[in-house]
């Protein structure tokens, strides 16, 4: 997979050198490309953002910059499939595990981090015409730029992808994970040693019974669902799959 992410911060993204992206990345698996925006301003201060038309406080990123730098970083080869474009911002559908499922099958994203107000709406409907674009929101909240927000989206897909993960079977049992955890989040997890301050580790998972212990961890699995994510636990009981869970 090659991402692309469009940035005024592109240091920002220093992170992406560690671990496991770091380590996809110097393998070949995975090609992460930085882009300043800057690089696609011609004025003396670099100039990416005006006051917004209509009034209002703070500052929007002008259009310019943006839709030259989406010209050569996302342009592609006749026969090219073109790049699915990501913005991250607090109004864009919630990027949810299911979503970061389905980036993971992409070739090729491009991110755009804007700051400020945000970017320039004629941006994203310019981009439009020639590639897909999505505006997904990593939760309800504001943050001062889309760069932490694309580091999660870009962690959060990359770690999907054959070979990125120790353990491929690892990301199955993820909270969230389609199948077997579909609408559930993960219960407890225990090492060595057995007993830590008088708190001992729960003997099934020290029995050796496969079944009893894939079973210990649906229960529990369901039960901090329930008790951390109503929201959750209704869609399961909506599904019928509390209840089926529940007698297992
Ligand atoms: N919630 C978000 O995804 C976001 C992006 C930029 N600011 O907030």
């Amino acid at each position: 997979m090659r991402i692309d992410i469009i940035t005024i911060f592109p240091e920002y993204f220093a992170p992406l050198e560690l671990s496991l992206i770091g380590k996809a990345r110097a393998s070949g698996l995975l090609d992460i490309r930085l882009h300043d925006l800057r690089s696609w301003t011609h004025d003396r201060h670099n100039t990416v953002d005006d006051t917004p038309f209509g009034g209002g406080p703070g500052m929007v990123m002008k259009p310019e910059p943006w839709g030259a730098a989406l010209d050569d970083v996302a342009g592609r080869g006749p026969d090219e499939r073109p790049p699915r474009l990501v913005l991250p911002t607090p109004s864009g559908r919630p990027f949810t595990q299911a979503a970061a499922d389905r980036l993971a099958g992409e070739p090729r994203l491009v991110f755009a981090c804007g700051r400020y107000e945000g970017i320039d709406s004629r941006v994203a409907a310019d981009a439009a015409l020639r590639m897909p674009v999505e505006e997904l929101s990593v939760g309800d909240y504001v943050l001062n730029g889309g760069e932490s927000a694309v580091l999660v989206m870009v962690e959060a897909v990359t770690r999907l992808l054959p070979g990125v993960l120790g353990n491929a079977d690892s990301a199955a049992q993820d909270s969230f994970a389609p199948g077997a955890m579909h609408n559930l989040v993960e219960g407890p997890v225990y090492t060595k040693p057995r007993v830590w301050r008088d708190q001992e580790v729960p003997p099934v998972l020290l029995s050796g019974d496969h079944g009893a212990v894939d079973r210990w961890r649906r229960d529990e699995a369901l039960r901090k669902t329930v008790r951390t994510r109503p929201d959750l636990a209704e869609r399961l009981a909506a599904e019928g799959d509390l209840d089926r869970r529940d007698r297992e």
